[in-house]
């Protein structure tokens, strides 16, 4: 009776604990939400920074135990966004692409840089998806997991993150935090655009010194409103490289190796790039979103 006793507790324990160690145990790789990454900006040049974003934001996801990072995709800007020393951007995509060479998992793609007209960057997500809602078809194939088809991009559906996380495959944005902390200037973001951003795809966010991240989701109240999508990454590592810092050092003649990938750094001196008059290229051109907003406005 005793043994009967003595054993039967066993088992229950040990039926408990195996359930506990599954439920505490990181995800099986298969079972993970896969996630494609893309990063939005001017890449004028693409610097080392930019790609260690990328991997800094894999590690963070990945140690969550919930995501499996598949992609990342680098989207450089197009010409016409106006920014102030912008050079022209099959340079940018370029550079880009010869920066991401030997990269297993990151790729340029070139879709918004051949644009006529400056895209927002919510459209550029939407893109995207549609692009990987096509795509994912053959990569079930792979992986056997199911992937909410074109409906989601279709539907203009109420912004949730529910119907994020209910997705085996999501799309994040990618960006430091100065671009995060750039949503709160007047007129440069749209409210719906932040809002399906954050809501319906997600962000991953590194954070830059002089800026404060965390203390900035905190007083957004629609940031605050999908906290759960918004994934702060700490560099611990400060890296202060600026693609600002790298062209104010080509244009006065001085080193830039270390701070750009070797074929960069050759691409550029071999096509003599931020010289002194690409420095003043769009000085009086007001940026493309302040543009198109401030004349909405109006
Ligand atoms: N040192 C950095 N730390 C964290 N994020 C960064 C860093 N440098 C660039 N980023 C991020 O990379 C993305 C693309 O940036 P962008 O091309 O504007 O680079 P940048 O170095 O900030 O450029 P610029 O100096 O020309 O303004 C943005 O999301 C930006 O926040
Ligand atoms: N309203 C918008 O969608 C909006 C506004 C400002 C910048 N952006 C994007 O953010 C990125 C910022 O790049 P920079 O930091 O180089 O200016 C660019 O890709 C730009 O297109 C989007």
């Amino acid at each position: 009776m005793m043994d009967y006793h003595h054993n039967s507790l066993c088992a229950d324990r040990s039926r408990i604990s195996s359930m506990l160690t599954f439920m505490t145990s990181p995800m099986a790789l298969q079972e993970r939400i896969r996630v494609v990454l893309l990063a939005c900006g001017s890449f004028n040049p693409i610097t080392n920074m930019h790609l260690r974003m990328f991997e800094l934001a894999r590690d963070h996801l990945e140690d969550t135990g919930r995501y499996r990072v598949v992609k990342g995709i680098i989207s450089p800007v197009g010409d016409a966004y106006k920014k102030k020393g912008l050079i022209e951007a099959c340079h940018r995509v370029e550079m880009a692409k010869l920066a991401t060479e030997n990269s297993s998992w990151i790729s340029v793609d070139d879709w918004e840089s051949q644009q006529a007209e400056w895209v927002e960057t919510a459209k550029v997500i939407r893109h995207h998806h549609a692009e990987l809602s096509s795509a994912v078809e053959s990569l079930d194939e792979v992986d056997t997991v199911k992937f909410p088809k074109k409906r989601r991009v279709e539907e203009n559906e109420e912004s949730s993150s529910d119907h994020n996380r209910s997705e085996t495959l999501q799309l994040k944005l990618l960006c430091g935090a100065d671009v995060l902390e750039s949503f709160s200037i007047p007129n440069l973001w749209k409210k719906e655009d932040i809002a399906e951003i954050v809501g319906r795809f997600g962000l991953v966010c590194i954070t830059r010194s002089g800026c404060d991240a965390e203390r900035f989701v905190y007083q957004s109240d629609m940031l605050h409103k999908y906290r759960k999508n918004i994934h702060i990454v700490r560099e611990w590592v400060t890296n202060e490289i600026s693609a600002t810092h790298v062209r104010r050092a080509v244009c006065r003649g001085q080193s830039v190796r270390y701070l750009l990938p070797e074929p960069v750094v050759r691409y550029i001196q071999d096509q003599h790039l931020y010289s002194a008059e690409s420095e003043q290229k769009n000085a009086d051109v007001v940026l493309a979103p302040l543009q198109r907003y401030n004349r909405a406005a109006e």
